[in-house]
C-alpha cells in the first residue's frame, strides 16, 4: 500500500489547502484523490434502494401491519407510511456518505460538474411489475458556486423527489473539512409530501490521506400528515463512541416536538450499520429498524457512453477520467483544459450575445417576493407550507435553518430550483 500521507505530493497539496478559499474546486489535488464521477452524478444515491424509494406507495390502512410487523403497537397507515419514509431516507445515507470508500478505498474529490452538465438514468425494476420504471435527472444549473438540481420519479406509483444542493466548505485548524449542505430535498408520494432537510458533514482523515466521511448536526422529515421526525447524527467519540451513529423520533407533531413530548417512535443506531426501533414512550424495544449492511443496493443503469449526448457527465469526462485511472496527471489537465476552455467560450459567446446558458429541466423560483406569513394562505407550494410547520428559513441557508436565526439573518436570497415536468415532457435530444 502506498504511503500516501508522506508523499510529496500530498504535503504540498496539504500546504495548498493552508490558503483555501472556501471553493473546493479550486484545489489541485493529487491525481490518488481525485475521483473519476462528477458531482453531477451523486442525486443517484437518494435512490439505490428502488423497494424502500417506493415502499410508502404501497402501505395502505389494509397492508399496514405487514410492513412492520415487530412494531405490533403500530397505530395507523399515516405513521407506518412516515416510519417508512424515514426508513429509506436512512437507507441513502450509506450510498451518499460511504460508497466512495467502498469503491475506491477512501473519500475522493469530485469531478465539479460544467454548467449545463446532465446525468441521466434509471432503476428499470424489470423483476418487480409493481415497481415499473424509476427515472433520475440531474443537470448541474450553476457552476459558480456549484448547484445540482435533481429529480427522481415514478409514475406508476406517483412517487416523485426533487431537491437541489450547494455546499459551503472550509477547513479547520485541524485539517478536517467541514461542509454544510444548503438546499432541500421534498417527496411526493401520492398525496403526501414530505420536506427534507440535510445534514452538516465533516470530511475526517485528510491529513493521514484516507479522508471519510461523517455527519453532524441534524435533519427534519416534515410531513403534509403533521407527523415529524428528527434525526441526529454523531461520530466516534461522541456519546455512543461508534461511528455514523444516529438517533431519530418521530412526533405526533411539532407541537410535541416543542414541548419536548415523548415521540411515537425512537430508532437508533448506525447508518451505515444495524438500528432498532423502540416505542417512543416506553423505551421498549420493537425489532430491527434498518440493516444497511444486508439490504442490498440496487446502481442505478446509466446507457453506454457511445450513445450519450456531449452534455452527459460520462461521456463529457471519459477522457479525464481516463486519466484519472492511470493517474497521468499530464492527461488530466490536458483534457480538464479542454473542457474549461469550451465553458470559457460559450460564456464569451453568451457575454456578447446578452444571452445566458438555458437550464434545461429545471427552473429557479424566487420565494423573496411576499413574507412568509402572506405565503400561506397564498399558496399551494408544499415548500413554503411545510417550512411554515418548522418555522425553518425559506431563504437560501444551510438546510435546516430557523427564521430569524444568524443564518436566515444573513442570507440576501431566497431562490430555489425546482423540476420543470414539461421541459422533461418536451425533451427530444436526451433519452434515458
Ligand atoms: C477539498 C480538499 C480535498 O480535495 O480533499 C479531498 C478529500 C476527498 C475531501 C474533500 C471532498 O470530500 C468529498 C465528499 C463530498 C460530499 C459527499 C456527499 C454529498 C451528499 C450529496 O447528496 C451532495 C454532495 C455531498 C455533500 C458531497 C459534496 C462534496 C464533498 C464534500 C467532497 C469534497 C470536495
Amino acid at each position: 500500500m502506498t504511503d500516501y500521507a508522506s508523499s510529496s505530493s500530498w504535503t504540498s497539496f496539504l500546504k495548498s489547502v493552508a490558503s483555501f478559499s472556501g471553493d473546493i474546486s479550486s484545489l489541485t489535488a493529487p491525481p490518488f484523490i481525485l475521483s473519476t464521477t462528477s458531482l453531477s452524478e451523486f442525486p443517484q444515491y437518494w435512490a439505490e434502494h428502488p423497494d424502500l424509494f417506493l415502499e410508502s406507495s404501497f402501505i395502505t390502512e389494509e397492508n399496514y401491519k405487514s410492513k412492520f410487523p415487530d412494531v405490533t403497537d403500530l397505530p395507523s397507515a399515516e405513521i407506518a407510511r412516515m416510519l417508512s419514509v424515514t426508513r429509506w431516507f436512512i437507507a441513502t445515507l450509506k450510498s451518499q456518505y460511504c460508497s466512495r470508500n467502498e469503491s475506491m478505498g477512501t473519500e475522493k474529490k469530485p469531478l465539479n460538474p460544467f454548467l449545463g452538465e446532465i446525468f441521466v438514468g434509471k432503476w428499470d425494476n424489470k423483476e418487480k411489475e409493481e415497481y415499473g420504471e424509476t427515472v433520475l435527472l440531474s443537470e448541474q444549473v450553476s457552476h459558480h458556486p456549484p448547484k445540482t438540481a435533481y429529480t427522481i420519479f415514478n409514475d406508476k406509483n406517483d412517487v416523485k423527489l426533487e431537491g437541489y444542493n450547494q455546499v459551503k466548505a472550509s477547513f479547520s485548524k485541524t485539517l478536517m473539512l467541514g461542509v454544510k449542505q444548503l438546499g432541500h430535498a421534498m417527496l411526493h408520494v401520492k398525496d403526501e409530501s414530505f420536506l427534507i432537510t440535510l445534514p452538516a458533514l465533516h470530511i475526517e482523515g485528510i491529513l493521514m490521506a484516507a479522508p471519510f466521511v461523517e455527519l453532524n448536526s441534524k435533519s427534519i422529515i416534515q410531513s403534509s400528515s403533521g407527523l415529524v421526525t428528527v434525526i441526529e447524527y454523531s461520530g466516534r467519540g461522541y456519546f455512543s463512541g461508534k461511528k455514523n451513529t444516529f438517533k431519530a423520533k418521530l412526533y405526533k407533531s411539532v407541537e410535541d416536538l416543542n414541548a419536548n413530548g415523548y415521540p411515537l417512535y425512537t430508532m437508533s443506531g448506525q447508518w451505515s450499520g444495524v438500528s432498532k426501533i423502540a416505542n417512543g414512550e416506553t423505551g421498549e424495544e420493537r425489532g430491527t429498524f434498518y440493516d444497511a449492511v444486508n439490504h442490498p443496493t440496487e446502481h442505478i443503469y446509466v446507457k453506454p457512453i457511445e450513445e450519450q449526448n456531449p452534455l452527459e457527465s460520462r461521456r463529457a469526462w471519459e477522457k479525464v477520467a481516463e486519466g484519472i485511472t492511470f493517474g497521468d496527471m499530464t492527461m488530466i489537465s490536458q483534457e480538464k483544459g479542454k473542457i474549461e476552455n469550451h465553458q470559457r467560450e460559450l460564456r464569451k459567446q453568451e457575454e456578447e450575445e446578452g444571452t445566458e446558458w438555458k437550464r434545461r429541466w429545471f427552473k429557479e423560483v424566487d420565494y423573496s417576493t411576499i413574507s412568509a406569513n402572506e405565503r400561506l394562505d397564498k399558496t399551494d407550494d408544499k415548500f413554503i407550507q411545510l417550512c411554515a410547520e418548522l418555522n425553518l428559513s425559506t431563504k437560501n441557508t444551510p438546510s435546516g435553518s430557523i427564521v430569524g436565526d444568524k443564518e436566515d439573518l444573513k442570507a440576501e436570497t431566497s431562490s430555489h430550483w425546482r423540476f420543470n415536468r414539461q421541459a422533461w415532457d418536451e425533451e427530444k435530444e436526451i433519452k434515458v
